[in-house]
């Protein structure tokens, strides 16, 4: 609930760095966050601040997700993460200072356009894969993969956010108990309190590529009980032709065993990708379906 205590200021002022910022237009809210345009007086340069209300975040444990998803988002540094260009805080708020994606998320492109062509889901989900590889190679588990949080910048590029709920694996063989807060994509293990690890990001990873070229999500149903069922027993269908390499990809992820999902490395090496991949994609393509002339040798 937005209570109305939270007092945003129009501009923002970071001590630490003597930077100050002008709040634009409100984007929307993201968890505990009110999240806006906001303009760096000295450049100009605009950002996407996540602005969180400290009234908001009083309980002990909420104050370490925080931390934690500060801690763990500052030291990423690759081409398909969201940028993190600092943080600071005032009396009133803590203020997240991300990189504007100014074509917003792959939720806006799947809203508008359904079901997306096999060109395209290897054009994204290269993206994806090459930045959950940087990902798992730091010992760092997503755990929320969902269209809403693979922003996309002017060049139609995916940037992985919302570390929220990322934890770090800080020995070989951890497996994660708990997870505070409930994932879109998740997977069995988690429902069954099994123990979890980097697998879960491979079962969210095949229900994105399923949601793309299908049109809608593996498990939905009209009740979240009911989801959690169909998760349990894996139970999904095709209802659509799909290429037999681009089923195949997504069968291998969606397996309810996490121990029988490829492991990030090896997905990269798929036969899917073997087919056209477009090097660039235009805008028009988040409202349009392409026609590429590259159509693949029979
Ligand atoms: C700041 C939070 C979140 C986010 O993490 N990023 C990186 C982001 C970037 N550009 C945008 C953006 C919105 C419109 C143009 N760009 N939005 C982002 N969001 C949205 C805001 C509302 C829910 C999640």
């Amino acid at each position: 609930m937005s209570s109305d205590t939270d007092h945003i200021p129009s501009v923002m002022y970071d001590n630490t760095k003597a930077i100050s910022y002008k709040k634009g237009r409100y984007f929307g809210k993201g968890g505990f966050a009110k999240c806006y345009e906001i303009i760096r007086d000295n450049d100009k340069q605009s950002f996407a601040g996540k602005i969180i209300s400290k009234n908001l975040i009083v309980k002990q444990n909420q104050k370490e997700k925080m931390t934690q998803e500060i801690q763990i988002h500052s030291r990423l540094n690759h081409q398909h993460i969201v940028e993190f260009f600092g943080f600071f805080e005032d009396h009133d708020n803590i203020y997240i200072v991300l990189e504007l994606c100014k074509r917003r998320s792959m939720m806006e492109l799947y809203k508008r356009r359904q079901v997306i062509t096999e060109p395209e889901t290897r054009y994204y989900m290269n993206q994806i894969v090459s930045g959950v590889h940087y990902l798992h190679s730091h010992r760092i588990i997503h755990r929320d993969l969902k269209l809403g949080n693979l922003f996309l910048n002017d060049n139609v590029q995916v940037k992985i956010g919302d570390f929220g709920l990322a934890a770090k694996i800080e020995f070989d063989g951890e497996r994660k108990r708990t997870l505070c807060g409930t994932p879109n994509y998740i997977a069995p293990e988690i429902l069954s309190k099994q123990g979890h690890s980097f697998e879960v990001d491979i079962w969210s990873l095949g229900c994105i590529m399923y949601t793309l070229m299908v049109g809608r999500p593996p498990f939905e149903t009209s009740s979240l009980k009911e989801t959690y069922a169909k998760i349990k027993k894996c139970d999904y269908k095709f209802t659509i032709a799909l290429s037999p390499t681009a089923k195949h990809m997504i069968m291998i992820m969606l397996q309810s065993d996490p121990s029988q999902r490829p492991k990030i490395s090896k997905l990269s090496h798929h036969d899917f990708f073997k087919g056209y991949c477009p090097a660039s994609l235009p805008v028009s393509c988040l409202t349009m379906a392409p026609r590429f002339d590259k159509l693949e040798v029979p």
